[in-house]
């Protein structure tokens, strides 16, 4: 059977669709001090994108710059460039603030579940939009517990309190509960940080799982979980991104030297 998506000969092929988020250009300070300096970054839909660098080099200002959690920081000032996310600049004064930041969900480093019930953690941002109806709490409460996969863990304990479940558990919860009011994009700033290396291994077979439905950004110091998660990898350097390239070439092959010095342990 002809495959009708198939390119025939001579014929064009289909137009890539734009990144879902588009950096170009973003300066960005605290007060006098400038955090992000140039910034050029675009995210495929679907992807992982790991910002890796030495401390204090930019990247959680970057993340938190992609839901405007900057905005909640007296000293922060966007000076110059844009970010799109759908085509839109979220700088702009129309947007809805609220609604970006359901559309871009955040997992931090230290888990932080509410001290409530596993159960009422991820109906938590359902009910706030005013959805009360029980099987519709019940169905998104267990498909996010399952896209997290904590759903075979936690089912029969679902009203215990979160803050009982392992530390492990507890960051995957925080991703479920993440996941519940429908992001298009999960931010997350050095999830595994906390972790330990049993724990590490399932949040990142999530996140691997998670890139078929969710497109991804994460902050991580561990290079080789930068390796085994990402598809692309941005190495930062004092509020610069000196590169940014497929994961592979980033370890394999990088460009730049300060890159190369990076992730092969010489300094950071
Ligand atoms: N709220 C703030 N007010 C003032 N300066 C800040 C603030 N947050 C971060 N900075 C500064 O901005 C720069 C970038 O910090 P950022 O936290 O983005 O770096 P990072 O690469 O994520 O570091 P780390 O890997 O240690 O988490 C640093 O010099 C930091 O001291």
């Amino acid at each position: 059977m002809e495959n009708s998506s198939a390119t025939r000969p001579g014929q064009a092929a289909a137009p890539k669709p734009p990144p879902l988020i588009e950096i170009e250009h973003f300066d960005f300070f605290y007060g006098q001090t400038q955090a992000l300096k140039d910034i050029n970054l675009s995210v495929r839909q679907n992807s992982v994108t790991a910002l890796i660098g030495p401390s204090g080099c930019g990247k959680t200002t970057l993340l938190r710059c992609l839901n405007r959690l900057n905005d909640l920081t007296d000293t922060a000032r966007v000076a110059g460039g844009r970010i799109l996310i759908g085509g839109y600049d979220i700088y702009e004064r129309d947007i809805d603030v609220i609604e970006l930041r359901k559309k871009v969900g955040m997992v931090f480093q230290k888990s932080n579940p509410f001290p409530k019930s596993i159960y009422d953690n991820i109906a938590y941002g359902l009910r706030i939009q005013g959805i009360r109806n029980r099987d519709r709490l019940d169905d998104t409460v267990e498909k996010c517990l399952r896209a997290a996969a904590l759903w075979d863990e936690v089912k029969d304990r679902l009203n215990d309190s979160a803050l009982n479940l392992s530390g492990g558990q507890q960051q995957r919860l925080c991703i479920a509960r993440a996941l519940a009011v429908e992001p298009e994009i999960l931010l997350m700033d050095e999830p595994c940080s906390a972790l330990d290396p049993v724990a590490t291994s399932k949040v990142e077979e999530l996140i691997h799982s998670l890139r078929l439905n969710y497109t991804i950004v994460i902050v991580t110091h561990n290079m080789q979980q930068a390796a085994r998660v990402s598809d692309h990898t941005a190495f930062f350097y004092l509020g610069r991104i000196v590169e940014h390239n497929v994961t592979e070439a980033i370890f394999m092959n990088p460009r730049d030297p300060q890159t190369e010095a990076y992730v092969s342990g010489r300094f950071g």
